[in-house]
C-alpha cells in the first residue's frame, strides 16, 4: 500500500498509486460540513419481479486503456476537463489512473459504495467527486446496479446531470470520477429550513431544474425511478445535479415533432409587456418513453407511485408521479401519502384516496402556492394514463402556470434563491453560461444584457435588468419576446 498521508487543517489527503490497492478508506476522514447524507436520508428499496435492465457492459480494464469520457461534453471552457486533459496528455498509455488522484476527505456512503472529494495531484481548482465501489463486497444484484449507474452516466451531457471524467476498473474497485456537489443534497438542505419548508420561489427554481433533467433523462429513454431530495445534489453555483442511476432502467423512445399545439404567447402588439394573450399553433418536440416498463419494485417508500407499489409493471409515469412528492415535500416538508410505518406509506400511496394539503395553522398563502397545488394534484393522479407527463413527457409541464415566466434556455444563468445554508460561489468561467445559451464570454453577456436593458427602456418599462438578476426577476415580468 502506497499512502501517503499528509495532515493539513485537520484534512486528510492521499495519494496513492495503482498497485496493491487497499481502497477501504477506513481511516479518511468524513466531511463534517454536510456530513454527507443526514442520517434520516431515506433508502431505496429494491424487489425484483422481473428485472428489465440496461444490458450491462463489460468492465473496463484497469491500465493501457484510455478510460477518459471525453465525448460529448469535452468543452473547452470546463476547467475540470482541462485538468484531465493535462493529466492524460503527461500520462504514457493516455488514460488517467488512480495515482494522479489525491483523496481529501469521504464525503458520503450509500448502498454501493463511498463517495470522495479528490483532485487531481497538481491541479488544486478542479474539485472532484470519486464513487469508490468495492465489488467484492456486493451481491450480483448491486453489481448490476453499479454497471447500470456507469453505462449511464458515461451517456449524459447535460447541465444538471453528473459528467463522468473517468471510469477506472482496479483491482475489485470501480471508480468513477464525476462533478463534486459542494453544496450537499436538497434533503439536508431542506432540513436546514423553518419547518422543512422551502419558499414557493425557492421550490420553482430547483423543481424546473430538475424538470430539465428529467426531460432530457426521458428523452434518452431512461426512466429515472428514485427521485427524491437526497438524489438532488447542489452545485457550488447553486445550481443542481440529479445523482445515483442505479436504479434507472432504459427502453426505447421515439422522438417526434407535434404540430399544432395551441400555446398561450404575450400579444406581439404588446410586446414583451402585453397582458393580453393570444394563442399561436406551435410544433413541439417531444420525446417520452411511453413504452417503457417493468416490473421492479425499486424507489423509495414514500416516493413510489401507485402502479409501482401495485407490482403491475410501471413506466415513465413513476418519475412524474415522484416530481410531484418532491414539489409536495419541498413545499410542505413533508410527503403526502406518509403514514406512521412504510407498510402505511404503501398503503396510503395504494389506496384511492387523492392528494390532501397540509397547511400549517397560521400560514400565510405565498404567491404561487394555488398554482403549486393545481400542478400537484395534476401530477399525483393514481391512474398513471391520466397523470400530467405520461403522455407528452416535460413538454406538457414545463407549461402549467406554475412555472410561468421562466425562461427554459436561460435557467442556467438565473441567479439562485437566498435559501438558509446555501453557499453559492459566482462562478467566473464561461462553462457556467455558455452550455445553454450559447453566449461564448463574458463580455459578449453584458452586451447582450445592455442591448437587453436598452429595449426595456425604449418600451418603457419600469423594471430593469442584468445578469445578476435573480430569475423570478424574469418570472415575474414577461421578458420572452425581448431575448
Ligand atoms: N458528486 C457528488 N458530490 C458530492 N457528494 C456526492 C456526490 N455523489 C454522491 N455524493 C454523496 O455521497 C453519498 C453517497 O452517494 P451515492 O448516493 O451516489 O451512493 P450510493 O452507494 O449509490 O447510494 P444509494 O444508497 O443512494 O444507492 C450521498 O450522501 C451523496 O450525497
Amino acid at each position: 500500500q502506497h499512502l501517503c498521508r499528509n495532515m493539513d487543517h485537520e484534512e486528510s489527503i492521499y495519494s496513492f498509486a495503482d498497485s496493491d490497492l487497499d481502497l477501504s478508506f477506513t481511516s479518511v476522514t468524513t466531511d463534517r460540513t454536510h456530513s454527507a447524507r443526514s442520517s434520516l436520508a431515506r433508502s431505496s428499496l429494491t424487489l425484483s419481479f422481473n428485472e428489465s435492465r440496461l444490458s450491462t457492459a463489460s468492465a473496463t480494464p484497469s491500465t493501457a486503456v484510455p478510460n477518459i469520457h471525453t465525448r460529448p461534453h469535452c468543452r473547452h471552457d470546463n476547467p475540470n476537463w482541462a485538468a484531465v486533459n493535462a493529466v492524460t496528455t503527461l500520462s504514457s498509455d493516455g488514460a488517467l489512473h488512480l495515482r494522479h488522484l489525491q483523496l481529501l476527505r469521504l464525503v458520503g456512503s450509500g448502498n454501493l459504495g463511498r463517495v470522495f472529494l479528490c483532485r487531481l495531484r497538481d491541479y488544486e481548482h478542479a474539485n472532484f467527486a470519486l464513487k469508490v465501489v468495492d465489488r467484492d463486497s456486493l451481491s450480483s444484484k448491486k453489481l448490476s446496479h453499479v454497471q447500470t449507474e456507469a453505462q449511464i452516466l458515461s451517456s449524459l451531457d447535460h447541465p444538471f446531470l453528473p459528467t463522468l471524467y473517468a471510469h477506472l476498473e482496479v483491482s475489485h474497485y470501480t471508480c468513477l470520477l464525476m462533478d463534486y456537489c459542494s453544496n450537499g443534497d436538497l434533503h439536508s438542505l431542506l432540513r436546514k429550513q423553518p419547518h422543512y419548508r422551502l419558499s414557493v420561489q425557492a421550490v420553482r427554481f430547483f423543481a424546473a431544474e430538475v424538470l430539465l433533467a428529467l426531460e432530457y433523462l426521458h428523452a434518452k429513454g431512461i426512466v429515472y425511478r428514485d427521485l427524491k431530495p437526497e438524489n438532488i445534489l447542489i452545485r457550488e453555483d447553486g445550481h443542481i445535479m440529479l445523482s445515483d442511476f442505479d436504479l434507472c432502467f432504459h427502453s426505447d423512445v421515439s422522438p417526434k415533432l407535434e404540430n399544432g399545439t395551441r400555446i398561450k404567447v404575450g400579444s406581439a402588439r404588446y410586446g414583451c409587456f402585453g397582458d393580453p394573450q393570444v394563442e399561436e399553433r406551435v410544433t413541439e418536440f417531444v420525446a417520452e418513453p411511453t413504452t417503457a416498463f417493468s416490473r421492479s419494485c425499486v424507489g423509495t417508500h414514500e416516493y413510489l407511485s401507485p402502479e409501482l407499489v401495485s407490482g403491475n409493471g410501471h413506466g415513465n409515469g413513476v418519475d412524474w408521479w415522484a416530481f410531484g412528492i418532491l414539489i409536495y415535500e419541498l413545499l410542505y416538508g413533508t410527503t403526502p401519502f406518509k403514514g406512521g410505518s412504510k407498510d402505511s406509506t404503501l398503503r396510503n400511496i395504494a389506496s384511492t384516496k387523492g392528494v390532501r394539503f397540509h397547511a400549517a395553522e397560521g400560514d400565510r398563502e405565498e404567491p404561487g402556492m394555488a398554482e403549486a397545488r393545481d400542478l400537484i394534484e395534476k401530477l399525483l393522479v393514481k391512474d398513471p394514463r391520466k397523470r400530467l407527463g405520461c403522455t407528452r413527457g416535460a413538454t406538457d409541464i414545463k407549461r402549467h402556470p406554475f412555472f410561468n415566466g421562466i425562461k427554459w434556455p436561460l435557467i442556467r444563468t438565473y441567479r439562485p434563491p437566498e435559501v438558509r445554508g446555501l453557499t453559492v460561489k459566482r462562478s467566473k468561467s464561461r462553462a457556467n453560461v455558455s452550455h445553454v445559451i450559447g453566449v461564448s464570454s463574458p463580455r459578449r453577456r453584458r452586451c447582450l444584457w445592455k442591448r437587453l436593458s436598452r429595449l426595456m427602456r425604449i418600451k418603457g418599462s419600469k423594471y430593469s435588468l442584468n445578469s445578476n438578476s435573480n430569475y423570478y426577476s424574469y418570472a415575474n415580468h414577461n421578458v420572452r419576446k425581448c431575448v
